[in-house]
C-alpha cells in the first residue's frame, strides 16, 4: 500500500504469524532488487486498547514510533478487509492511541483524516541536543554549512530546514548528514521546505532508516507546526510532495490534523525463507 508514494508492505497479523527478527524481515521485504520493494515494513496487530495496532519498521529495520502515511493505510485496510468496519477508528501507536476519519465510496476508504495529536516542542523529549522550547532557528553545522533548523516531534522526530528552492544537494547530499547529526540522540527525519505561500508549502525529505521517500505524513505535520512557530505560514496548510499533496492543519487545540490518499496496490504471498 502507498500514501501520496510513501509505500510499505503490509502484513495483516491478525491472519500472520511472522518470525522474531522483524527487523532482519523488514530488511529483506524492503529490498526493491531481492525484495517485494517498499520503504519498510508495517504490521497490522491486533490489540484490546484500540481498533487495531500499527508498528512500523523503516527499510534498515529500524523501529519508529509513528508514520503518518503508514496509519492512513492501516485505517484503509481495516475498514475494506472487514477488521474494522467503521468510518472512525482508534488506532494504537507508538505514540500512542489516534483517531482517523475515513472517507468511504463505493464500501472502499479513499481519503482519511487523522488527529496526529499535539506536537512535542520540548527539546529534550523530541530528542535534540539543541537549544530552545521550541529549538526554532537553531544553528546545526553540517558538511561546510550552517544550517537554521527548527525541531519537532509528531512522535517520532524531524529537524525542519527552509530554504529558498529545494534541490538534489540539499536532500541527498545535506539530508544523510542531518539524520546522523550527534545533536539527535535518536537520529532523525530531514525536511527541506520551500514556502509557496502563507497557505502552500513544497516538501522532501531525508527519512531516518529509509533515505528519500516520496512522502513523509509526521515530517508534513511537523513541517507545517514549525512553518507557523517560524511566522512562515498560516495554522493551515497543502503540503506539495513528490508523492502527492497532504491537507495539514495545526488547530488552535494544539492538536494537528492531516488528510490524505491511501492505496492498495496489490497483495500476495512471500515466502520467509527468502
Ligand atoms: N514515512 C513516515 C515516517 C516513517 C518513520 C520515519 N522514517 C522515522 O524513522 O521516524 C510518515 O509518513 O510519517
Amino acid at each position: 500500500m502507498h500514501g501520496a508514494g510513501n509505500d510499505y508492505v503490509y502484513v495483516n497479523c491478525f491472519e500472520e504469524s511472522l518470525p522474531e527478527d522483524l527487523p532482519s524481515l523488514a530488511r529483506q521485504v524492503s529490498d526493491r532488487h531481492t525484495g517485494i520493494g517498499g520503504d519498510g515494513l508495517i504490521l497490522i496487530c491486533p490489540t484490546d486498547e484500540a481498533d487495531v495496532q500499527m508498528r512500523m519498521f523503516n527499510a534498515d529495520g529500524s523501529e519508529s514510533e509513528m508514520c503518518g502515511n503508514g496509519i492512513r493505510c492501516v485505517a484503509k485496510y481495516a475498514y475494506d478487509h472487514g477488521i474494522a468496519p467503521r468510518e472512525e477508528m482508534k488506532i494504537l501507536t507508538g505514540n500512542g492511541i489516534l483517531t482517523v476519519q475515513l472517507t468511504v465510496e463505493n464500501q472502499k476508504a479513499t481519503q482519511v483524516r487523522v488527529n496526529m495529536g499535539k506536537p512535542i516542542l520540548e527539546a529534550s523529549k523530541i530528542p535534540t541536543k539543541l537549544e530552545g522550547a521550541p529549538p526554532l532557528r537553531q544553528p546545526l553545522d553540517v558538511v561546510g554549512k550552517t544550517l537554521e533548523v527548527t525541531c519537532v516531534s509528531m512522535g517520532n522526530p524531524h529537524c525542519v530546514t527552509f530554504v529558498d528552492e529545494i534541490t538534489d544537494e540539499w536532500v541527498h547530499g545535506v539530508g544523510p548528514q542531518v539524520e546522523v547529526h550527534p545533536a539527535f540522540p535518536n537520529r532523525v527525519n530531514a525536511e527541506f521546505i520551500q514556502i509557496v505561500s502563507p497557505r502552500e508549502m513544497i516538501m522532501r525529505v531525508w527519512e531516518r532508516g529509509s533515505g528519500e521517500t516520496q512522502a513523509c505524513g509526521t515530517g508534513a505535520c511537523a513541517s507545517a507546526v514549525a512553518a507557523v512557530l517560524n511566522g512562515l505560514t498560516e495554522r493551515t496548510v497543502l503540503c506539495h510532495l513528490p508523492g502527492g499533496d497532504l491537507a495539514l492543519e495545526w488547530a488552535e487545540s494544539g492538536e494537528v490534523y492531516m488528510t490524505g490518499p491511501a492505496t492498495e496496490v496489490f497483495s500476495g504471498e512471500w515466502p520467509l525463507e527468502n
